[in-house]
């Protein structure tokens, strides 16, 4: 039986395939803190505009560094990066990325959850009419209505996660890099994630560690060690790759792993 995820599966898989549109670009870039550790060493990498591309890799291989590059965060030492065609300049914001912290307390500061999620498009520079209307949509689609009025602050760790998404949605940014999104997330909270980013329209690339929830969103997985790209390819069949996998750091999924129907085993 075919499921509707399945089949809007299929409908963003083949959107993805007519779709020509470069979304990130990174040619040859490298980055290091200090000069004793390289962390990204010569990274090429395109991604297509709506694609969902998880990142994987062990603690401290470079995942949120990344992320800083591509928001102009922080400097390539080496190499270039385009969003949707224009070069990444260091210090300038670019509203076309939005990047979820890896802390949510990192990106809630105003007094209320209204006013937290407004900060950003207010900043735009949009009328207080279109900023109201983009704070209702994004507390609609995170279903974070009944904390409008709330103090950040006084929110659980979940809450403050799907408020911080909100403010990101705000925004409308085209490409959203998600870096442990469903860290502090109960199993309620993340399978609502789940639906809104498998309706997503954006391009997402989202650094985990909760493998399922990427085989859940992406199409594509990009694996990195050492600073370099490992892997890169349809996300279950990297990820089927046990012995790859466990070479660098990570285990294969179990919903990956076949399990033997009760009905096959031997009679005693
Ligand atoms: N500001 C900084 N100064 C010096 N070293 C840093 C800084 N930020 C990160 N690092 C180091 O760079 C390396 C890469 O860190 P990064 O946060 O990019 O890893 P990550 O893959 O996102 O890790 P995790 O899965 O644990 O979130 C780590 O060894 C980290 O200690």
């Amino acid at each position: 039986m075919i499921t509707s995820s399945q089949t809007s599966r299929v409908d963003h898989e083949l959107q993805i395939s007519n779709s020509s549109q470069c979304a990130i670009d990174l040619q040859q870039v490298s980055f290091s803190y200090s000069e004793q550790r390289s962390i990204l060493a010569n990274i090429s990498l395109r991604i297509k505009a709506g694609e969902r591309v998880g990142f994987i890799g062990h603690n401290g291989c470079g995942k949120t560094t990344l992320f800083r590059l591509v928001c102009g965060l922080l400097p390539a030492h080496q190499g270039t990066i385009h969003v949707f065609g224009k070069q990444v300049q260091p210090g300038t914001f670019h509203s076309e990325v939005g990047l979820l912290f890896q802390d949510p307390e990192d990106q809630l500061f105003s007094p209320s959850v209204w006013d937290d999620i407004a900060f950003g498009p207010f900043n735009l520079g949009l009328s207080e009419e279109e900023v109201k209307r983009r704070v209702t949509m994004a507390l609609d689609l995170t279903g974070t209505h009944a904390l409008a009025n709330r103090p950040p602050h006084h929110l659980s760790g979940g809450e403050k996660q799907m408020v911080a998404i909100a403010g990101l949605l705000a925004m409308k940014p085209k490409i959203v890099l998600y870096d442990e999104p469903t860290a502090s997330l109960d199993l309620r909270t993340r399978r609502r994630l789940i639906h809104f980013l498998q309706g997503s329209r954006e391009t997402l690339v989202i650094a985990s560690h909760d493998l399922e929830f990427l085989l859940e969103v992406c199409d594509r997985v990009i694996l990195v060690d050492d600073g370099v790209v490992v892997a890169d390819g349809e996300i279950r069949q990297v990820m089927r790759n046990q012995s790859l996998m466990e070479a660098h750091g990570l285990e294969k999924p179990h919903s990956l792993i076949p399990h033997p129907h009760p009905c096959d085993a031997p009679l005693s």
